[in-house]
């Protein structure tokens, strides 16, 4: 009998489809130790997570591999890459965002990066998501704007966000992440991730600085259709039973 996968991308566009929103839990591989993560992965069996993002801008830790193999004996959701250059990448994930920085102008995270990596890509088994990755102004510099030397699009620039966008889907990328930054104090304003959710048409994730129900209510409501959260659940891994309860809301009403 033959039988087919679902690409982790097949997945995100049929959700998409479905008006099913998803939510993806960024680890740090610096910022946990064995029991911090366990406490997390424990929580994300009880309530209804989608997948693990894994990466920072900088990772001193010598093993990504090691957190990797942790999520994957202590949960069965897929684990993509969030690399801050190539440098991180692991062939034991699943996935990698093969981020390019279009609201930047340094070619070295818009094309450079990705050629030293494109051969460690091929090499290994991960599924390379093509995503045009925007940075959003959030009130002060970010760990991305500084380690990137980029400057962020402007938050009260709706129109530079959604034509930045709209190009990287007509340059044929598969996805579009509007960042305001790990931590970010403000996060990617509502209008603006209207501007841009009413100009491409394919998947939007949003994160940075979501660390209220309010605040996640309020990106999903704009249209976002993946919310990445890293910050507050490493803060407060209890946060996740009240993002759940966001998600419940808007995923019982897609049905
Ligand atoms: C193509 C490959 C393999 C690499 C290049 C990838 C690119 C272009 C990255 C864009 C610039 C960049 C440094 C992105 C990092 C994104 C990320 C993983 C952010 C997570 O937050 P942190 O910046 O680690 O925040 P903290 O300060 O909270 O640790
Ligand atoms: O850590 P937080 O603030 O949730 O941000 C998540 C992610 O979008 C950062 O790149
Ligand atoms: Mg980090």
């Amino acid at each position: 009998m033959q039988t087919t996968t679902t690409t982790l991308l097949q997945q995100l566009n049929s959700f998409k489809e479905q008006r099913k929103k998803a939510l993806a839990v960024l680890i740090d591989p610096d910022k946990v130790d064995e029991d911090s993560l366990s406490k997390l992965l424990a929580l994300c069996n009880t309530y209804p997570i989608d997948f693990f993002l894994v990466g920072g801008s900088l990772i001193t830790t010598p093993s990504i591999q090691s957190v990797i193999s942790q999520i994957k004996s202590q949960t069965s959701k897929p684990v993509i890459l969030f690399p801050g250059n190539s440098l991180h990448i692991e062939p034991s994930a699943d996935a990698i965002l093969f981020l390019s920085l279009l609201s930047g102008r340094n070619p070295e995270f818009l094309i450079g990066q990705h050629v030293v990596a494109a051969p460690l890509l091929k090499q290994s088994q991960l599924e390379v998501l093509s995503t045009g990755y925007l940075l959003i102004e959030s009130g002060r510099p970010t760990t991305v704007s500084y380690m990137s030397n980029t400057t962020p699009i402007p938050n009260n620039k709706p129109d530079i966000a959604a034509c930045t966008a709209l190009a990287g889907q007509y340059l044929g990328m598969k996805l579009i992440y509007l960042d305001a930054g790990s931590g970010a104090e403000i996060p990617v304003p509502a209008k603006l991730i209207q501007a841009v959710r009413g100009m491409i048409d394919i998947p939007l994730i949003v994160g940075g600085g979501l660390n209220t129900p309010e605040k996640v209510a309020q990106a999903l409501e704009a249209g976002a259709d993946i919310i990445t959260i890293g910050n507050a659940f490493e803060d407060k891994p209890e946060f996740l039973e009240e993002v759940a309860k966001v998600f419940e809301k808007y995923n019982q009403a897609s049905i």
